[in-house]
């Protein structure tokens, strides 16, 4: 009997999954994958195979406020369609915030979805819909093992100062620290480090995942040393519709000089804020290079300012660096951004090879360079089937 994992990464506006069927001991292997997007807009349906053939697609233009369980119900209904011989054996969830507590994948129970919902204010814009799809899938299937897989768990071994605020013991001991976020990402790259450069692998090493989200990890010998995003996802680099790192301040100002609610300050920093809120045009990075407005360049100008900052500051918390690795949308796409980051990094020893760069190649520094520069694409889904199958395993075993 062939085993079925599905993986699902949920969003405010999408749905993604990925389907892996595997024989025993194999490792996963992606059967299809695809997503529900434009979720209350236009929502639109799409599943693909692995090398990217379209296998399904559907639209629904007179129902655009579809709510988020009737297209889930859609989509696990199409995706059960898939499993031929394939027994659906477990769901593995992306959840972004395990708080001080999971460090580890962990099989869901109700006491756990009950911690999980008090993290919902920590994660607005992603909590609430990871944890919907656990529960709407429950509803369908009470008995499938479901696996929560934490975006904050890699960065647990960063050591107590990479996790601290300077803030009174007491609020520390609640758990007011720096958590560090994308965690499935860096775990997926450091892995592949270890198989495409396995000595990279083992020195110090600045990850950039610029995506929708971005934020850059300083991983040492395998380990997250410290990372960009803190107590929240909204810290660090700026993003699509996110500040990144704000004076506290400002939030005061807010609050008692402009009178501004909580909810309108949530709003301005996590929807309307980064590239969009820089550039007044867009939150998509590739509409923002091809554009002539002064602002959509400027916006762009300020995140590759931000993220040459704090590489600084990673390359420092390790004493140094060996090499840099781009991913996530933004960071494989786009040879522009690479390019001016490192320019600004050539003080650290980043000297790129431009060709390489243009062409998109794994290895796009000069063979002299200090530190050598790389694109590795990340595989969170991949991340969350493998956790998930040793979950499954380890309960088959108890
Ligand atoms: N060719 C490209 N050049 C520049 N940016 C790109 C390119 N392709 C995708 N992106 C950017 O990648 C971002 C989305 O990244 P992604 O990792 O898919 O995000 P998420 O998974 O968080 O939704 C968007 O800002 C998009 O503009
Ligand atoms: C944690 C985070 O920012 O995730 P995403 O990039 O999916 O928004
Ligand atoms: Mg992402």
């Amino acid at each position: 009997m062939r085993d079925g994992i599905l993986v699902i990464n949920a969003g405010s506006s999408s749905i993604k999954f990925s389907l892996y069927i595997s024989d025993g001991d194999d490792k996963p292997l992606l059967s299809c994958k695809g997503q529900v997007e434009g979720i209350n807009v236009a929502p639109h349906f799409i599943a693909k195979a692995p090398h990217g053939g379209v296998l399904n697609e559907q639209r629904w233009p007179d129902q655009p406020n579809l709510s988020h369980s009737a297209l889930f119900k859609y989509m696990i209904q199409w995706i059960e369609a898939q499993l031929g011989d394939a027994e659906l054996k477990a769901a593995g969830h992306r959840v972004v915030h395990g708080g001080s507590l999971y460090s580890q994948p962990l099989l869901i129970n109700d006491d756990l979805m009950a911690e999980l919902e008090t993290l919902v204010p920590l994660a607005p814009l992603h909590q609430p819909h990871n944890l919907a799809p656990i529960k709407a899938l429950k509803e369908v299937h009470p008995e499938l093992l479901q696996v929560a897989c934490f975006d904050t768990a890699f960065h647990r071994s960063n050591p107590w100062t990479a996790q601290s605020f300077a803030l009174p013991r007491k609020i520390t001991g609640e758990g007011v620290k720096r958590y560090g976020f994308h965690g499935l990402s860096y775990e997926y790259i450091a892995r592949q480090l270890r198989q495409i450069a396995p000595a990279v692998a083992r020195g110090r090493v600045v990850v950039c995942h610029l995506g929708s989200g971005a934020s850059m990890c300083a991983i040492h010998e395998g380990k997250s040393i410290a990372s960009t995003m803190g107590f929240t996802a909204l810290d660090g680099l700026p993003m699509g519709t996110r500040t990144g790192t704000l004076d506290a301040g400002v939030v005061l100002y807010l609050l008692q000089q402009k009178g501004m609610t909580a909810k309108e300050i949530e709003d301005m920093l996590y929807k309307q804020s980064g590239l969009i809120g820089v550039s007044g045009v867009s939150n998509d990075m590739r509409v923002l290079l091809e554009s002539s407005e002064p602002h959509a360049t400027e916006a762009v100008e300020l995140f590759v300012y931000r993220i040459s900052r704090e590489l600084g500051s990673l390359a420092a918390a390790m004493g140094g660096i060996d090499a840099l690795v781009f991913t996530a949308g933004i960071g494989e796409h786009s040879p522009q951004v690479r390019e001016r980051v490192c320019k600004h990094a050539e003080w650290l020893g980043v000297e790129m090879d431009d060709e390489a760069n243009q062409r998109g190649a794994q290895m796009i520094s000069t063979m002299e360079s200090p530190v050598s520069v790389w694109v590795v694409p990340t595989d969170e889904e991949m991340m969350i089937a493998k956790h998930t199958r040793e979950v499954l395993q380890s309960v088959k075993v108890a």
